[in-house]
């Protein structure tokens, strides 16, 4: 299991600032590059023992500081070491400079970087500081390199990927590995970068976690680390309604499957209870298919209305091939104004396409209890804006999301982001591509849905919904349909 140290995720530019610090309090910043670099040089002899010659290429920065150490270190373990550097080496400053000094062999110029097969390429042209579009030189490298397939170690992150937000810059190193320093960036986790890091490896060069903690702005890798203190209670006693009332919303007769997903992965995921609230049409095709899911009749807000009158129904599910936009949003009122806790997936979320601002204040008192959980396209239905703006990240989204609608946010995707309104954040990093399936997400709606009928705060709920959803995902395995994952999702990871 992670430390939660090793769950902390810093955007570049605060890494800066944390980098400051470190010098501000004694810390010599060519001994981290010395690590940094000797760390790449033992990752890239580890992985290729087989190289027949290590190309390091180096850029204008400190990434290209640290390569001019990989450099030496692995020339020192006696291997075949040709360094290309972009820009003159004459220019460099600094750190990166007392690096390109230390290194004894020839620097010859990118343009002349003619790849050969048995080559491992060292990549530390870009780090941290990659600012705009790949230069026409290192374009033409990443083309070579990727004709060829040559394997890429890339050096804090493969050039041409953005550690802030993960897009790529004009173009990038495909790694096979990718050695990162101190914790990971979010470039590391989110798409498209992560499909382009390899294996990533987070090396501690002796930063103390008392200046990380200073800069690090609530942003984490999802993991049990973050949220195993607030499990729900286990042991003997637990009665089922102990454990949780969930209610699902079933759709139209023509469309109930998706809320019998909800309702069957609700119940694998821990609810005491699970109901699933069928308008009368709908009755018979549910009553046919269901078994330790119950039934029950509601068809329309005065039978709602009646039954929140019982106060262990604690959490809702609704969305999943819900149809009814008028119905949903005076159900989402019902429940809002009962104070009971909420999952709006799907056509939940499309119902207030025209008017967010109809749903955020409904939820807004006190701690939060609506959970939002769209995807790409329903993200966009309520928050046009965040969705357009190319500036942010996926992870800047999802917390101006949460922000303004007082709600956790988890925007899905194979990276997706879980986002509470006071600013956390978490990036997850579990789900196997296979995931993306039909109903996958009816399945995540219903273990959301369990998590906060059994009395866990609503971020804690979604986010280890989500990592447990991703398990589920490992567990049944490629081919998986949806209607595998509520067996397969995993038990509580207790320590
Ligand atoms: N604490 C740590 O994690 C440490 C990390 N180290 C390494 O340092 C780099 C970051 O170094 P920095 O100098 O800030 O950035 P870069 O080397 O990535 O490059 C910046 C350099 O390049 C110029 N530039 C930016 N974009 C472009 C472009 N598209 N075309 C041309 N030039 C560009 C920019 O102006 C700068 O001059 C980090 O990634 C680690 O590898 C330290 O070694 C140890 C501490
Ligand atoms: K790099």
């Amino acid at each position: 299991m992670h430390s939660e140290r090793d769950t902390l995720v810093i955007p570049p530019a605060d890494m800066a600032a944390v980098d400051r610090d470190a010098a501000d309090s004694g810390i010599s910043s060519l001994g981290l590059m010395e690590r940094a670099g000797q760390a790449v040089a033992a990752a890239a002899l580890r992985r290729f023992p087989g190289a027949l010659r290590f190309v390091v290429l180096c850029g204008p920065g400190n990434n290209g500081g640290d390569g001019y150490v990989a450099a030496r270190a692995l020339s020192a373990a006696g291997a075949d070491v040709a360094v290309f550097a972009l820009g003159d080496p004459a220019r460099l400053a600094g750190d990166a400079a007392a690096m390109s000094s230390a290194w004894a062999g020839a620097a010859a110029p990118l343009q002349d970087f003619r790849p050969e097969t048995g080559d491992v390429v060292i990549d530390a042209l870009f780090g941290a500081g990659l600012a705009r579009d790949l230069p026409e030189a290192a374009l033409r490298a990443v083309e070579a390199v990727g004709t060829l397939a040559l394997p890429v170690v890339a050096v804090d992150l493969p050039s041409g990927v953005d550690g802030r937000t993960g897009a790529v810059l004009g173009a990038a190193f495909k790694a096979a590995m990718t050695v990162t320093f101190v914790c990971r960036k979010p470039g590391h986790l989110l798409m498209p970068g992560r499909s382009l890091c390899g294996t990533v490896e987070v090396f501690d060069i002796g930063i103390p976690a008392r200046i990380l903690m200073r800069h690090s702005r609530h942003i984490r890798l999802n993991s049990p680390a973050i949220w195993g203190g607030a499990l729900p209670a286990a042991g003997q006693a637990a009665h089922k309604y102990t454990r949780g009332h969930l209610a699902v919303f079933s759709g139209p007769a023509t469309a109930t499957g998706a809320a019998r997903l909800s309702a069957a992965a609700g119940l694998c995921a821990g609810a005491g209870l699970v109901t699933l609230l069928s308008p009368e049409p709908a009755l018979a095709a549910n009553a046919a298919q269901l078994t330790a899911v119950m039934l029950k009749e509601v068809d329309g807000e005065e039978d709602l209305s009646r039954l929140l009158e019982d106060r262990r129904l604690a959490a809702f599910v609704l969305g999943p091939g819900f149809g009814d936009m008028e119905r949903a949003r005076a159900y989402v009122r019902r429940i809002a104004e009962a104070g009971r806790r909420l999952v709006l997936d799907a056509d939940g979320i499309t119902a207030f396409r025209d008017a967010p601002e109809a749903l955020f204040p409904l939820f807004a008192e006190g701690a939060p209890r609506l959970v939002l959980t769209p995807h790409d396209g329903e993200f966009a239905r309520l928050f046009p804006d965040l969705a357009e703006d190319g500036t942010l990240s996926k992870i800047d989204r999802a917390q101006q999301a949460a922000a303004r609608s007082h709600a956790v946010v988890v925007l899905k995707g194979a990276d997706t982001v879980i986002a509470s309104p006071d600013g956390r954040a978490l990036v997850n990093d579990n789900a196997p591509p296979w995931l993306a399936t039909a109903g996958s997400g009816d399945v995540l709606a219903g273990i959301v849905g369990a998590h906060l009928a059994q009395g866990m705060p609503a971020f804690e709920a979604a986010a280890s919904a989500v990592w447990r959803h991703g398990e589920a995902g490992r567990i049944a395995g490629e081919g998986l349909t949806a209607e595998d994952l509520p067996a397969a999702i995993p038990p509580w990871p207790r320590p």
